[in-house]
């Protein structure tokens, strides 16, 4: 595996207060990762420094074989490069079909003439439906979305993420308001996701996390304090003292 992002030695800070506190932190591509911390900890610093919302004070953000410099770049330019973010709460376009949605999200020239005169060809509808059974979401693709449940709202959108086709698709805590069955099947979606491109799950919920069976990263203070298998991070005295909030 090789390094697809290498954030090193990054500060953020926000009037004189650190949110995130010369952070080091690498990615292999085709990795499933989740991040976990407690409130306050720059979980969503950390997403926001990656896709150019925060520009940190100091450090290096390097993306790719060519170790392209993401500092300074805009949202648009690093989302074009191949970084996809999952919001929290789902933004598909709700008077349109899954299919429609799917269609207008797969990557393709944007400029406005080109989307006008956009005609989806065979390779397109088979795409869409290829993303559709990626997400599960196969026998709803003439469903207008605004109907979907909660749970397929959010596939939907990560099916739209995937119609760009990131190297690394970050999801920002995909469980939250989902029954027990939705959750098992966000697991799968995002393993499955994971086999070829890089997913980064920020996450709250512990058994969802333990689900996804990757390698952790744990955050306090804007800084790594633990990593590796949910056991051994979970075993960490560091790690339990910050949960305990000793
Ligand atoms: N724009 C901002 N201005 C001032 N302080 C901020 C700003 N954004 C974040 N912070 C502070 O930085 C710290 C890290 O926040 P962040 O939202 O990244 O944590 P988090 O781990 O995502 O927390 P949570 O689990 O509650 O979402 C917090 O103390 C927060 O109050």
């Amino acid at each position: 595996m090789t390094t697809l992002l290498e954030v090193s030695g990054v500060t953020v800070s926000f009037d004189g207060f650190r949110a995130i506190n010369n952070l080091s932190f690498r990615i292999s591509d085709a990795e499933l990762r989740a991040v976990i911390g407690p409130n306050g900890a720059g979980k969503t610093t950390f997403m926001d420094i990656v896709t150019g919302k925060t520009r940190p004070d100091a450090g290096h953000i390097l993306w790719g074989d060519k170790g392209l410099s993401l500092i300074g770049m805009s949202e648009a330019r690093i989302a074009q490069a191949g970084i996809g973010r999952k919001f929290q709460k789902p933004t598909v376009f709700e008077e349109q079909t899954v299919q429609e949605n799917l269609m207008m999200a797969l990557r393709k020239d944007r400029r406005p003439l080109a989307v006008l005169f956009f005609k989806p060809s065979r390779s397109d509808f088979t795409r869409v439906d290829d993303l559709a059974e990626q997400i599960g979401l196969q026998e709803a693709l003439l469903r207008v979305s605004g109907e979907l449940s909660h749970g397929q709202k959010q596939w939907l959108e990560i099916g739209m993420l995937l119609a760009q086709e990131p190297q690394l698709l970050l999801v920002d805590e995909p469980a939250a308001g989902m029954t027990p069955a939705e959750r098992e099947k966000t697991t799968a979606i995002l393993v499955e996701a994971a086999k070829t491109r890089a997913v980064v799950v920020v996450e709250h919920d512990m058994e969802f996390v333990r689900r996804l069976n990757c390698k952790v990263t744990v955050l306090h203070e804007g800084s790594v304090l633990a990593e590796g298998s949910l056991d051994h991070v979970t075993k960490n005295q560091d790690v339990i003292d910050v949960y305990l909030g000793r």
